[in-house]
């Protein structure tokens, strides 16, 4: 029998110290996006020119965190939008994963990822959902969140264009899950939520982005999103609010009366919100909301 070769000495030391020197080399690296002396495209381009550069050993977060005004928080969203793991490096992406980085860079370095966020929330039967249907007919460059929702369809109700009609196990699945940017119970009844991949994936392609949700999932939005923009719809009068829930007719006079109690509480929370509209006449409102996206 012949004998074994002798296992390659490994130099500890020497390791140690190219450890230290390329983690100082990738700081470098971070801190010239950080001050802007180079953009984060260009890192990314020598990352993949050069499989042994500092660039390319630069974690995907690390070198997003990095850009001036993107925290922890929405660079985890890019990345799930781009379809990037948590722990990828730079210069270990996939071509495809490549291509997705270097058009969000290019997009951002021209200033192309203008996208906002509004949410628009007010008290029962102000008349939001009227107006957020005049917005998905009138303004279709606007991205208009789809809610899941536990309630049954109405008369005319799509699936998939007015809500996600789904079951209470699915939705305590898209909970479990992290699927939903926010949910509430509303109105004591039955459970909405805003799902979060549409959301990610409209705004990393630079879309307005529109949610019409309730006062309770607003401020969910405001914890997740802190540069989302708040609206509330605001009725012409309090008698109009009375008469707009009554006519619609679609609630019992002990609903009614249950609403328009939580309508009070709602209305005195419109100073938590960053803009007010309201809404007298719907495609008046539409426009002053549609603006607001810009
Ligand atoms: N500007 C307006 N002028 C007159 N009527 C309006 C106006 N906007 C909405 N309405 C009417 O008010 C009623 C309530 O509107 P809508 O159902 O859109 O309210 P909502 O805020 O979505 O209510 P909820 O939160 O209870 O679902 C509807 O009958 C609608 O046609
Ligand atoms: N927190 C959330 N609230 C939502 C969402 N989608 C809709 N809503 C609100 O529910 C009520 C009732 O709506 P209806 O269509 O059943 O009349 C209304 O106030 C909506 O604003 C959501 O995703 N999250």
């Amino acid at each position: 029998m012949s004998p074994r070769p002798a296992p390659p000495q490994v130099d500890r030391a020497a390791a140690s110290r190219a450890a230290v020197a390329a983690r100082r080399a990738r700081a470098a690296v971070k801190q010239s996006i950080a001050t802007r002396n180079r953009s984060a495209r260009e890192v990314a381009e020598t990352a993949w020119a050069e499989p042994d550069s500092p660039e390319a050993g630069l974690r995907v977060r690390e070198l997003l965190g990095s850009i001036p005004g993107l925290g922890p928080t929405r660079v985890a969203r890019i990345m799930g939008a781009l379809g990037i793991a948590d722990s990828k490096r730079t210069g270990g992406l996939g071509v495809r994963q490549r291509t997705a980085l270097r058009d969000w860079l290019t997009a951002r370095e021209g200033g192309e990822t203008t996208s906002t966020l509004v949410v628009l929330a007010g008290p029962t039967a102000v008349g939001k959902g009227t107006v957020s249907a005049y917005i998905r007919e009138h303004y279709p460059e606007i991205h208009l969140s789809v809610s899941a929702t536990t309630r049954a369809p109405r008369p005319g109700e799509i699936d998939g264009v007015h809500y996600f009609f789904v079951s209470d196990d699915e939705f305590d699945r898209m909970i479990a899950e992290g699927e939903l940017l926010e949910w509430a119970t509303v109105h004591n009844s039955y459970r909405y939520g805003t799902p979060r991949p549409p959301i990610d994936a409209a705004l990393t392609a630079g879309k307005r982005v529109l949610l019409e949700i309730d006062l309770q999932g607003a401020r969910q939005v405001r914890e997740a999103m802190p540069e989302a923009k708040l609206v509330f719809l605001l009725p012409p009068t309090w008698e109009e609010l009375v008469r707009r829930l009554i006519g619609r007719g679609t609630e019992s006079p002990e609903e009614q009366a249950r609403r328009l109690e939580t309508a009070k509480v709602e209305l005195a929370a419109q100073d938590e919100f960053d803009h007010r509209v309201v809404n007298t006449d719907v495609a008046v409102a539409a426009r002053e909301v549609v603006e607001l996206t810009s």
